[in-house]
């Protein structure tokens, strides 16, 4: 489970995003539903382990992230948490099956190329595996972050607006995607996003002020 508390992060005197309780158990679905600028990436970046809040603590898996040192929170993060960014962005210079080995090897994990297919395949960019990043369109791009969210059989898999470009058909693929393979890997998805036709398919909603709707 990853479980917030009394999450505040101050950017500047009169600028605070605040949350203040959360619980993300396996197994479920979660939306963070947010307008822009409402904080949605503050609390994906707080609760991953990638930005420490100026107040409150994460627990993730009964750890306590930031009384880690930030080597053994990059790896705790590694092994446990995918994350599909807004923005997605992978090494240029490498292959998508390199960049795949790459993550790989971020969470020390032996390289293992059947496993990198198998996503691949499942996301339906085998085809791909040898191309550079930039051949790819964009909504192929997005289905490799799906991949490379999901390539170390995380307990969380975190996406941060995947949907807000698309169109109402592409909306519904990416987030049956991303439930189908979440399902796959038993794990706890969870979607940080303005876009309310995402409502139907996520019930564990979230408002930025943390409370819980029915
Ligand atoms: N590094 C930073 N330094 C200062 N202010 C920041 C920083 N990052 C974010 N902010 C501010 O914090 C607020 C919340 O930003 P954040 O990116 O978390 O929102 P969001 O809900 O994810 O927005 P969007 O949906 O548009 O991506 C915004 O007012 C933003 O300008």
């Amino acid at each position: 489970m990853i479980a917030l508390k009394n999450i505040s992060h101050t950017y500047s005197e009169n600028l605070t995003i605040g949350f203040k309780e959360g619980e993300f158990t396996r197994n479920h679905n979660y939306l963070i539903l947010g307008e822009s600028g409402s904080g949605k990436s503050t609390l994906i970046n707080i609760m991953t382990g990638l930005l420490r809040p100026t107040g409150g603590t994460v627990w993730i898996d009964d750890v306590d992230i930031y009384g880690l040192k930030e080597a053994q929170r990059d790896k705790f993060r590694a092994e446990r948490i995918g994350i599909v960014f807004q923005r997605p962005h992978f090494l240029t210079s490498l292959t998508v099956t390199e960049n795949l080995k790459l993550t790989q090897s971020l969470a020390n994990q032996t390289i293992d190329k059947i496993r990198i297919n198998e996503v691949l395949n499942r996301l339906a960019i085998l085809d791909k595996k040898d191309e550079y990043p930039n051949s790819l369109s964009v909504g192929q791009l997005q289905r490799l972050s799906i991949a490379r969210a999901i390539l170390n059989k995380p307990n969380y898999i975190i996406a941060d607006e995947p949907t807000s470009s698309l169109d109402d058909k592409n909306t519904d693929k990416v987030l049956s995607l991303l439930i189908e393979q979440s399902e796959a890997e038993q794990a706890s998805l969870i979607v940080a996003t303005h876009d309310k036709r995402v409502k139907d398919l996520i019930s564990n909603i979230y408002s930025l002020e943390g409370e819980v709707a029915p």
